[in-house]
């Protein structure tokens, strides 16, 4: 296995690896050294006693299987390894070339149960799309060879040669934003939709969802009324205030997901990010298919569409602060040419502690990105900035701190000045 899956990490010796120690990347890279050349350190690893690391990185050319994979080698590994072991997220990237990235996980071997390590990994390799490394500590404690695991008896390659590992410059975007697009948010209806067309044997209710689906994103002609979404994080005030529009502009209310894809958002839910986000992805264009039909009789009104879906998919693909986050004017904020352009978009936003209160208030069940919101601060402010940056339309903020009418005529004075309603 380790051979084929070898030929799908070109340029091995140009990578840079990343590793997540204690909540922090860590980037190397691996070098061949040259005749009394010296060669800088690596990071210090904190357990100074091991004497062995491995990494292992999924690299299946197909890209459900590699998803699915990902997520079980996970468990599979916390089952069979020691506590001790730090299994930690890992990542191996060419810097700047997209789609680049293949992700994995590193741990610290145990020489107490090295026997049952290896045995773990050679099953692994001979069943699974993994490609191991070992990387072995240098007397001084410090310097680290890497080698493919285990090593290549003959036909030297690239990857089977021995390395040494040397530190790496942070680079400029989180690694992430290489595969951003089509993988964690798709630009095209026909992206989503491969993506879920291949789970089909894997998910039966991917074949559900199929049916649902409009014959493609056909070019309709522009609703005759003003198209109007609603966006924000959740406890904002989407559902109080589009229900006020609602019954104030005499529209119809829609939302993204729509209700027919409720029996399958908690299935999908549970999926990997690829595909999850081909399934919200798909459910805008359902939408977008509602919003054509009545869009021709009334102003329509949406809970949530296109921005909510790469939004939160750009803030979870990419960790860390907002430095991490694609730059604004990147292709991953640009909207899908084959989806309907709202004629507006809002942004409610509101004070941490207000939107808590709110929740509290509410007191409804949350799903694991809602409650990630609440604990991770980082991760509400990159959601809010990635909205706030996304374009063709771009969103425009409304305070949704004053009361429930005062933001609905905030909302009506954008509405009859950008619609003319
Ligand atoms: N302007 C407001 N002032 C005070 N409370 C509000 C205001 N708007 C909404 N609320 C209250 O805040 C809570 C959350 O509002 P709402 O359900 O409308 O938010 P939401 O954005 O639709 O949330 P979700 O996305 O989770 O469905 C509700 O209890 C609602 O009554
Ligand atoms: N158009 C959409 C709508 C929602 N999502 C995802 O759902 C979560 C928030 O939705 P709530 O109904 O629970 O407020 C959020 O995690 C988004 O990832 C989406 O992707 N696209």
């Amino acid at each position: 296995m380790a051979r084929r899956t070898a030929s799908l990490l070109p340029q091995w010796s140009s990578r840079i690896f990343s590793v997540e120690l204690d909540g922090a990347p860590h980037y190397f890279a691996i070098k061949e050294k040259h005749r009394g050349e010296e060669v800088p350190r690596l990071f210090t690893l904190k357990a100074r006693h091991y004497e062995r690391c491995y990494s292992l990185l999924v690299c299946s050319s197909d890209r459900v299987r590699r998803a699915k994979f990902y997520g079980e080698l996970k468990d599979k590994l916390l089952r069979h390894l020691s506590p001790e072991s730090d299994l930690s997220p890992m990542s191996s990237f060419l810097p700047d070339v997209k789609d680049s990235l293949v992700r994995g996980y590193f741990f610290k071997g145990d020489s107490q149960s090295s026997s049952s390590t290896e045995r773990l990994l050679q099953e692994l390799i001979q069943r699974d799309p993994v490609l191991v490394c070992s990387y072995l500590r240098g007397e001084d404690g410090q310097l680290w060879t890497q080698r493919l695991w285990p090593p290549a008896e003959s036909q030297m390659t690239e990857m089977s040669k021995d390395y040494y590992v040397v530190p790496s410059e942070a680079p400029k975007y989180h690694p992430s934003v290489l595969n951003i697009v089509n993988s964690d948010v798709f630009y095209s209806f026909e992206e989503a939709y491969e993506v879920l067309k291949k789970c089909g044997d894997i998910i039966p209710e991917a074949k559900s969802v199929l049916e649902l689906l409009p014959s493609g994103a056909e070019t309709r002609s522009k609703p005759d009324f003003p198209v109007i979404v609603i966006e924000g994080l959740d406890a904002t005030g989407k559902t109080t205030l589009t229900e006020s529009l609602r019954d104030t502009l005499k529209a119809v209310l829609l939302q993204s997901p729509p209700q027919c894809l409720s029996p399958w958002r908690a299935r999908f839910d549970q999926e990997p990010p690829l595909i999850r986000r081909a399934f919200y992805a798909l459910g805008n264009y359902i939408t977008a298919e509602q919003i054509g039909q009545q869009g021709m009789k009334t102003p329509v009104i949406v809970d949530r569409f296109w921005h909510s879906t790469a939004a939160y998919a750009i803030a979870t693909a990419v960790s860390g602060p907002l430095s991490n986050l694609p730059a604004e004017g990147s292709e991953v904020y640009r909207w899908p040419s084959d989806l309907l352009q709202p004629n507006l978009v809002v942004l409610l936003t509101l004070d941490p502690e207000e939107r808590k209160r709110r929740l509290r208030n509410r007191g409804q069940g949350k799903t694991e990105e809602e409650q990630e919101l609440d604990h991770n601060q980082l991760f509400r402010l990159r959601v809010e900035e990635a909205y706030r940056r996304i374009s063709g339309p771009s969103c425009i903020t409304v305070d949704a701190s004053p009361s429930a009418d005062q933001v609905l005529q905030q909302v009506l004075l954008l509405i009859r000045g950008k619609c003319h309603l």
